[in-house]
């Protein structure tokens, strides 16, 4: 087997972010038969009036896809996208709205989700409404709670994001909050019945968490929020006003159920890992789906891939078949790595014994708490420290390729998707002299890859049109004689 390029891995990756275009999940969930809507096998009456929602950065591509499949079923719809998703004027009756610049609420959005809600409000008992929910769709759907304003909303949940809240926690607020989050919109819309269709984002695709849940009762308890905001030292700082509506009980139900909706997770980062896998098998790669929960401190996730890399050289270069130290290092990583049963199972039983190559596929979204002034995104920042870590371990008998990235295809604040770590990196980058630790301290990925190779371990894609978290991709194969 001939050493893994960078064309390799990307080719792997691409293949994982088609897998979850917005177009073919739809192709797969959803078709009309007669005056029949087909969902995931549930059916629907099309004889009713059909109108359409949709918020996130999988929702233009979405929406362009269900008004092909609807045709005239569909009589209007208002549809939040972030701005640069847009890809064609053909006419619609669809109306688009473009807001939420890097991923923040603004006026645009907000004028979006008023939009949205006027259009709920004039639904009748005997219409359907779709709703189209993808990542992103938090910061497409503002309607702070009055008399809240935008601005105030914002500085909460920004001061919550840079004190290293995670989106769960975050949402829990933003539902509590706002009108149209947290089952807002889905009690908007009573009686009309709600078919809500959903692109995952979020590690075990939590439908009450994706873009702050607006299709499913707000099951958190009325403290949540308040502990939220009171664990990263913000409660005290809040507006008056603010504190009223969080301390409001009346909209918190934790029985509450919502027999007028169904919804349905049509894509996720498991769809993504899967296809991943079956390219990376068809290249001639012993392949494994190892997590797709992977999370925490991307300083700690590469301290682990770079252990596990190692690992799995050995037992490929030592040709031994026996794993059990493997096994007991997979067991110690396994609830932290999020590795399921199956995959500890099928990888710690695998023979390694005259095995040509090993590409190891992992899902998640990692963090990074930003520290320094570089730029970057957590996918360069874990392709780079997983290249410092590897070249701490020495592993000089086996070629260790490694690629992570977004699949909405935009890490942090930076034109990429991610990019490539390898074994040799450190050494190479030194020859060159660019100094991979000075940069990775300073939270600098990106000036780092923009500088290494000419930018060439870069991964570029574009704005995909999808958003199920983050792929990575650990190849390891036996050095050419
Ligand atoms: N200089 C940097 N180096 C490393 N990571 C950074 C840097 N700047 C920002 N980040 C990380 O990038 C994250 C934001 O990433 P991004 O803009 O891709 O949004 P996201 O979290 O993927 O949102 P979505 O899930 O909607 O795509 C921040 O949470 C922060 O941890
Ligand atoms: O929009 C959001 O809330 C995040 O992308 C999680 O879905």
């Amino acid at each position: 087997m001939s050493n893994p390029t960078t064309e390799t891995l990307t080719s792997i990756f691409l293949k994982s972010v088609s897998s979850v275009n917005p177009k073919h999940l739809l192709r797969k969930s959803v078709e009309v038969q007669a005056n029949k809507l087909i969902v995931c096998k549930d059916i629907y009456n099309l004889t009713r009036p059909c109108y359409l929602v949709g918020m996130g950065k999988a929702a233009f591509d979405m929406a362009r896809e269900i008004e092909e499949i609807l045709g005239d079923n569909l009589r209007e719809g208002v549809v939040n996208v972030p701005f640069g998703a847009m890809k064609s004027d053909k006419s619609s009756r669809i109306r688009f709205v473009e807001g939420a610049h890097n991923n923040l609420p603004d006026e645009n959005a907000e004028r979006g989700a008023r939009l949205i809600k006027g259009l709920i409000e004039k639904l009748e008992v005997d219409d359907l409404l779709l709703v189209l929910i993808s990542g992103g769709g938090s910061a497409l759907l503002p309607l702070p709670k009055h008399p809240l304003t935008l601005m105030e909303k914002l500085n909460i949940t920004e001061s919550l994001a840079k004190r290293g809240a995670n989106i769960c926690e975050l949402n829990s607020v933003r539902k509590r909050l706002s009108v149209l989050k947290g089952g807002g919109l889905a009690k908007l819309a009573y009686p009309t019945p709600v078919v809500s269709l959903i692109i995952s984002d979020i590690i075990d695709d939590p439908i009450s968490s994706i873009a702050s849940g607006p299709t499913t009762p707000n099951l958190d308890e009325s403290h949540v929020a308040i502990e939220v905001l009171k664990k990263y030292s913000l409660y005290d700082e809040l507006p008056v006003h603010a504190v009223r509506i969080l301390q409001e009980t009346d909209t918190c139900n934790p029985t509450e159920t919502f027999p007028h909706v169904r919804n349905y997770i049509i894509g996720n980062n498991q769809i993504a890992a899967n296809a991943a896998l079956s390219h990376a098998t068809a290249l001639g790669y012993q392949s494994f789906v190892l997590s797709t929960r992977v999370q925490g401190e991307v300083g700690r996730i590469s301290e682990i891939y770079a252990e596990l890399a190692r690992q799995v050289a050995s037992l490929i270069i030592s040709n031994k078949g026996e794993c059990e130290n493997f096994k007991l290092f997979l067991e110690t990583f396994k609830s932290e790595l999020g590795i399921s049963e199956f995959a500890f199972n099928e990888i710690t039983n695998f023979n390694f014994k005259s095995c040509s190559g090993i590409c190891l596929i992992f899902g998640g979204e990692p963090t990074v708490t930003v520290k320094g002034k570089g730029k970057g995104g957590r996918n360069q920042q874990l392709a780079l420290s997983f290249s410092i870590e590897i070249n701490k371990l020495n592993v000089d008998s086996a070629n260790i390729s490694f690629l992570s990235c977004g699949t909405d295809g935009i890490d942090g604040p930076t034109d990429a998707a991610g990019a490539f770590g390898t074994s040799n990196l450190v050494s190479d980058a030194f020859v060159q002299n660019i100094n991979p630790t000075q940069f990775l301290a300073d939270n600098d990925s990106y000036g780092f890859y923009t500088r290494y190779r000419h930018g060439k371990y870069l991964v570029r894609t574009g704005h995909t049109g999808t958003n199920v978290m983050d792929i990575h991709i650990l190849i390891v194969s036996p050095k050419a004689e």
